[in-house]
């Protein structure tokens, strides 16, 4: 079951139809709960009613469904175990094996209530109010806004700590490239929340494409070349805001922002051996000239994680403020900034900049063709099933 998170993402294509739940109205299904054991015609309508729940009822509950159902109908698991890649089947097997000999009518009996504690919840939660991670900008994972001559990218999946999922890499690329054609002078990127941002969404590899795990490798790595690409190119000063805790990607990427203010609160983490990956963000390359190759190295290759202070020492950010004043501190010297000349500031960037730009180019291209084979390794996949099922953090 700890596995459903990843499973269910990975499966919903190859469930049993009557294990896929999409969106039809809800219909009241009166289950007799008072019976001391689920009939077989209960079991039926609870199959039944699963195909008519109006909300997604969550991957661990379609889990817990599916071994439920084929311990009911099947009794113990009778499978041999799926291979380790088998991601999917590995799932199920391990969901259904995990009932053990549970007798098939407390299964049945088991589903039926599920199903019917199910029916109730899901229909009273469809009066819920959207997320906080919707607002109203015309983005679903950002927050832009531009006053003072400042085009503020927020990064809006608090409760994901802002982990960029597919849809955030879209929308940052599109925000991007508004801003650079707008009319505010700077760009500032920061996240919304206790978190700038946990970096990749780690279950952004949970959704496989028919062609399988290798065209899933192959399309990140398009993804991600382009995304990198449009900090390489960004032509306006581009600051970054480190409100909090940044991981991964978000902290690579600022070796090619133009200023990063940070508060103490916020820490620099790249994990990627841990996580079985390689370096991006061209961080390759700008780290050890930013900091030194051994002190790159200590946070590339060995993961540690910086203070705010330490980064500012190591050269990755430009000043750090305390928590308590951080927000107010910043913005008054970004307004200051934004009144100076746009197009002087746009050239001088240019000017320090472009001659790397090439290089910049090459670099990240090489990244992402060294990340696209190391998504494939079982590293990686099983460091990602360990964070998907909760045996592993930071
Ligand atoms: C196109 C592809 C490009 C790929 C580019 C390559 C990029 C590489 C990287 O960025 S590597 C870094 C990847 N990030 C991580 O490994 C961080 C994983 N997260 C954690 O370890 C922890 O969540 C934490 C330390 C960031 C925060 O811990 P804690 O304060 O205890 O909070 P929670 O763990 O409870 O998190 C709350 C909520 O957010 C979800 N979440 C947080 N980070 C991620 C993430 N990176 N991916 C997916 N989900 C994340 C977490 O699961 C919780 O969700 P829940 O409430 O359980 O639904």
């Amino acid at each position: 079951v700890a596995m459903a998170y990843l499973a269910w993402r990975l499966a919903q294509r190859w469930w049993p139809s009557s294990l896929q739940v999409i969106s039809f109205p809800v219909v009241q299904l009166h289950l007799n709960r008072t019976a001391m054991r689920a009939s077989q015609k209960d079991f039926e309508n609870a199959v039944n009613q699963v195909k008519l729940l109006k909300k997604d009822p969550g991957n661990e509950v379609k889990l817990k469904l599916y071994a439920l159902y084929k311990q009911a109908t099947e009794g113990p698991c009778n499978m041999p175990k799926p291979g380790v890649f088998d991601l999917i089947n590995k799932a199920k097997w391990d969901a259904w094996n995990a009932l053990g000999s549970l007798p098939k009518e407390t299964a049945r009996q088991n589903y039926v209530d599920l199903v019917s504690s199910l029916s109730s919840s899901l229909e009273s939660s469809s009066q819920v109010e959207p997320g906080t991670d919707r607002k109203s900008t015309g983005y679903e994972t950002l927050m832009v806004t531009s006053e003072d001559g400042i085009t503020k990218i927020m990064l809006n999946r608090p409760t994901k700590k802002n982990a960029l999922n597919v849809e955030m890499y879209h929308e940052i690329m599109h925000a991007l490239k508004a801003a650079s054609k707008d009319d505010s002078a700077i760009t500032v990127l920061t996240g919304n929340g206790d978190y700038y941002s946990s970096g990749n969404d780690l279950t952004n590899f949970t959704d496989i494409p028919p062609g399988g795990v290798e065209e899933k490798a192959k399309n990140g790595a398009i993804l991600l070349r382009e995304f990198v690409g449009c900090f390489i190119d960004f032509p306006k000063p581009l600051i970054a805001v480190v409100n909090g805790p940044a991981v991964g990607i978000s902290v690579t990427l600022l070796g090619l922002f133009d200023a990063v203010y940070a508060s103490d609160r916020a820490t620099f983490h790249t994990p990627f051996s841990h996580l079985g990956q390689s370096p991006e963000g061209c961080s390759s390359y700008t780290f050890p000239k930013i900091m030194s190759p051994v002190k790159a190295i200590e946070m590339l290759v060995f993961g540690k994680k910086l203070t705010a202070g330490e980064a500012c020492a190591q050269g990755l950010v430009t000043e750090v403020f305390p928590d308590s004043t951080f927000q107010k501190e910043v913005w008054t010297r970004l307004k200051a900034f934004a009144k100076l000349p746009a197009n002087a500031m746009r050239i001088s960037k240019e000017i320090i900049r472009n001659r790397e730009k090439e290089k910049l180019h090459a670099v990240n291209a090489e990244e992402c063709s060294v990340l696209q084979g190391r998504w494939l390794s079982d590293e990686c996949m099983n460091a990602v099933m360990n964070f998907l099922s909760r045996k592993s953090k930071l």
